[in-house]
C-alpha cells in the first residue's frame, strides 16, 4: 500500500438507526497509519457508531469505510476483525476463564492459542505473571482493563479500537492506564483510534483529534496544538474548554524563551546543595521557603510558566537535565515567548 494513503479512510459516511436523526451525518475522516486518533465529542453524537463502522460492527446507511484502500464490506466479517483489536469500556472478560485464556480468546479461535506469548503479553501491559491463573472477578478495575489491552492485541491487529476503555476506572489508575497505552502505542506503531467523552485525555494521548458534535456531524479533525489553538467553530471552542490556551502551551517549546542569572533578585537567594540543585528560596527575612515546580531546559512553555508562578520568589527556576540550577525564568519571559510565536 502506498505509504502516503491513509489506514482508514471515511468517504461521506452516514448512518441511520431511523430515528429522526442520523447518528452519523456525512463524515469523511482520513486516519493516518500510526497515528493515535481520538474520537472526542458530547454523549451521543455517533462517536462509538463511528468507531464500531471500522470493524463493521455497523455498516453505512451512506458512504464506504475503507481500511488499506479496500471497502470494509467486501470479504468475510472475521477475517477484517482479525486485524483489528478491540477494547470495550468494561473490559469483556469471560468469567470463567482464567486470565490467561481470556488473553489467548482469539488465537485459541484460530488454533494459535501460545502460552508463551500470552505470558509476554502480560508483561507489555504490566500485569504481573503471578495473576495468569487468576479469574477476573479476582482482579481490580484497572488490571480487568489491562487484561483487555492485552487480549485485543493477542491477535497481533494492525488497528486497535477502544471505546472509553478509562471511564469506568478511578482517576489515579486511569493516569497509570493511559502513560501504559501512550507507550504501547508508540512501542508498537500500531493504528489507535479510540472514543472517549474526555477532552483532557483526548488532548493527553491522541496525535489527532476528531471532535463529534451534535447530529453526528464531524466538527473538526486537528492535531491537539491546532485544536487548543484554532478550534474550527463556538461548537468546538466551548467543548474544549476555557483553559485552553494555558493548556495549548504544553504543546509550545520554549526554544526563545530570555533567561536571568541565578542572582538576578537581590531579595531573595536561591538555596542549592553540593551538586547544584535547587533547594529553596531565602527570602530577605531569612526564612527559607520551599522552592515551586522547575523547569527544565527544553520543556515546554506551560512548565516555564508553571515554574514562574509557583516560585516563592516569582522566578521559576531552570535546571539542567542533571536537576542543576543554571538560571531564572519570569513569568513576563514566557509571555513574550508566546508573543514571538
Ligand atoms: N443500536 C442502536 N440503535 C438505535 N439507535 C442507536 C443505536 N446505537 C446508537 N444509537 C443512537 O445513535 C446516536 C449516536 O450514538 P453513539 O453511541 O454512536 O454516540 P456516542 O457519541 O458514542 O455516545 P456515548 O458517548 O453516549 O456513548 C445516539 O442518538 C444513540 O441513541
Amino acid at each position: 500500500m502506498n505509504s502516503a494513503a491513509p489506514k482508514i479512510r471515511f468517504e461521506n459516511v452516514s448512518v441511520s438507526y431511523g430515528g429522526a436523526e442520523p447518528a452519523v451525518r456525512n463524515v469523511s475522516l482520513d486516519i493516518p497509519e500510526g497515528s493515535f486518533t481520538v474520537f472526542v465529542g458530547p454523549s451521543g453524537c455517533g462517536k462509538t457508531t463511528s468507531l464500531r463502522l471500522i470493524n463493521r460492527m455497523v455498516l453505512p446507511s451512506e458512504g464506504r469505510v475503507l481500511l488499506n484502500g479496500r471497502d470494509v464490506k467486501e470479504g468475510p466479517a472475521h477475517e477484517l476483525r482479525r486485524g483489528i483489536g478491540y477494547v470495550m469500556q468494561s473490559a469483556g472478560l469471560l468469567p470463567h476463564r482464567t486470565v490467561l485464556r481470556n488473553i489467548m480468546t482469539v488465537p485459541a479461535l484460530e488454533g494459535r492459542a501460545d502460552k508463551n506469548r500470552a505470558m509476554e503479553l502480560m508483561e507489555l501491559v504490566g500485569l504481573d505473571a503471578g495473576l495468569a491463573k487468576r479469574y477476573p472477578a479476582e482482579l481490580s478495575g484497572g488490571q480487568q482493563q489491562r487484561v483487555g489491552v492485552a487480549r485485543a492485541l493477542a491477535a497481533d491487529p494492525e488497528v486497535v479500537l477502544m471505546d472509553e476503555p478509562f471511564s469506568a476506572i478511578d482517576p489515579v489508575v486511569r493516569a497509570d492506564l493511559q502513560r501504559e497505552v501512550l507507550r504501547l502505542q508508540r512501542e508498537l506503531k500500531k493504528t489507535f483510534v479510540m472514543v472517549t467523552h474526555d477532552i483532557d485525555e483526548a488532548v493527553l494521548l491522541g496525535t489527532r483529534i476528531a471532535v463529534f458534535g451534535p447530529g453526528g456531524r464531524l466538527a473538526q479533525t486537528a492535531t491537539p496544538y491546532e485544536l487548543l489553538t484554532q478550534p474550527a467553530d463556538d461548537f468546538v471552542a466551548g467543548f474544549v474548554g476555557r483553559d485552553r490556551g494555558f493548556r495549548a502551551l504544553g504543546y509550545v517549546g520554549a526554544e526563545r524563551l530570555d533567561t536571568l542569572p541565578l542572582a538576578a533578585d537581590p531579595e531573595w537567594v536561591l538555596q542549592v546543595d553540593d551538586d547544584g540543585r535547587p533547594r529553596g528560596w531565602t527570602g530577605s527575612d531569612g526564612v527559607t521557603h520551599a522552592g515551586g515546580t522547575l523547569y527544565v531546559q527544553g520543556d515546554s512553555l506551560r512548565q516555564a510558566l508553571d515554574a514562574a508562578l509557583s516560585s516563592p520568589s516569582g522566578l521559576g527556576v531552570v535546571v539542567d537535565a542533571q536537576g542543576r540550577a543554571v538560571s531564572l525564568v519570569a513569568p513576563s519571559a514566557v509571555l513574550a515567548a508566546m508573543d514571538a510565536k
